[in-house]
């Protein structure tokens, strides 16, 4: 390009460069950044132009490891969406999490402390590359989801403009509708997901999972991620599934959840007990790279509708 205008190239040649590593939980892909030695700023569109698989790393989170601000507490771990929105959970980001902090040697603690947007949750390596991770007590009041609901139930019918359809409402400190279905195959998971991703009654959007049931403790699960659309697996999405599962009395307390990326295993005593998962953690490969510029290169996702940018 001539005329004086800077490219996203010459844009990217300039600053320090950035350490980061590339992550997944299932097929669930991530770049996870150490802001404690490394402190720095993103904005959206950053993250955005990030996350392009074409033009960037490709992920479907970024996650941040920050200097915690609580007592007791190891880490402040933060989630942003490919779409440049921060989010307050992610299951499969939070077994990576754990793994990095103790790859990086960040701590060597088996049980590790992280506080989220939504509180604090604990990790626990528990061998190889397999991580527990307490994901705490699963939300079913409708305003603190928030869903919009008269009162609480197990099952709502919600109009999407054709057939009605009946969901389950459930937060994970993130937002999730749950549909029961009969093939996950065949399931409309990326036309119905985007559609209630948006819809009015989930305000600040949702994560859609479409969940077959196989038997009383294994379940077949595809997730239509808020800010990411269709991801291989979704770590709060199995829980919520099993949850929602468990309401409508369909499901034993322990269960096998097979998402396109793989499996996880999701424990839930019922209401007012925290919900665990475990599953496994994987490094890709580390690298490093000048951070984009501040002006929009970003070719994919923009949320038309942001629920969260205070980056
Ligand atoms: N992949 C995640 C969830 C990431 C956040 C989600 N898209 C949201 O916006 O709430 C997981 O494994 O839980």
């Amino acid at each position: 390009m001539s005329g004086g205008q800077e490219t996203g190239q010459q844009r990217r040649n300039q600053g320090p460069l950035l350490r980061f590593s590339k992550m997944h939980g299932l097929g669930n892909d991530f770049m996870v950044i150490d802001a404690i030695s490394q402190p720095f700023r993103l904005r959206p569109e950053m993250i955005r132009e990030l996350a392009d698989r074409n033009f960037g790393v490709g992920f479907d989170q970024l996650l941040v490891v920050e200097p915690p601000g609580l007592p007791d507490v190891d880490f402040r771990y933060r989630i942003f969406n490919a779409d440049g929105s921060e989010v307050e959970q992610c299951g499969n980001g939070a077994r990576c999490f754990a793994k990095f902090v103790r790859d990086q040697r960040l701590t060597n603690k088996k049980i590790i402390r992280v506080q989220t947007a939504n509180g604090v949750i604990e990790l626990r390596a528990v061998k190889d590359s397999m991580v527990m991770v307490n994901m705490g007590v699963p939300e079913l009041n409708p305003a603190a989801i928030p869903f919009a609901a008269e009162r609480r139930k197990d099952v709502y019918t919600v109009d999407v403009g054709t057939e009605p359809v009946e969901l389950s409402a459930v937060s994970m400190g993130n937002p999730h509708a749950v549909i029961v279905v009969e093939d996950v195959d065949s399931a409309p998971v990326s036309e119905l997901g985007s559609r209630l991703e948006y819809h009015p009654r989930f305000p600040s959007r949702a994560n859609i999972g479409f969940l077959q049931i196989v038997s009383r403790n294994h379940v077949r699960l595809r997730v239509y991620e808020r800010g990411s659309g269709e991801t291989l697996a979704c770590g709060s999405g199995a829980c919520a599934a099993v949850v929602a599962g468990r309401l409508r009395g369909l499901l034993d307390d322990r269960v096998e959840v097979e998402l396109p990326g793989g499996r996880l295993v999701i424990e839930w005593q019922g209401e007012g007990a925290p919900v665990m998962m475990e599953g496994p953690a994987t490094s890709v490969f580390e690298g490093q790279l000048r951070l984009p510029g501040d002006s929009s290169g970003s070719r994919r996702r923009k949320p038309s509708r942001p629920n969260k940018q205070r980056i």
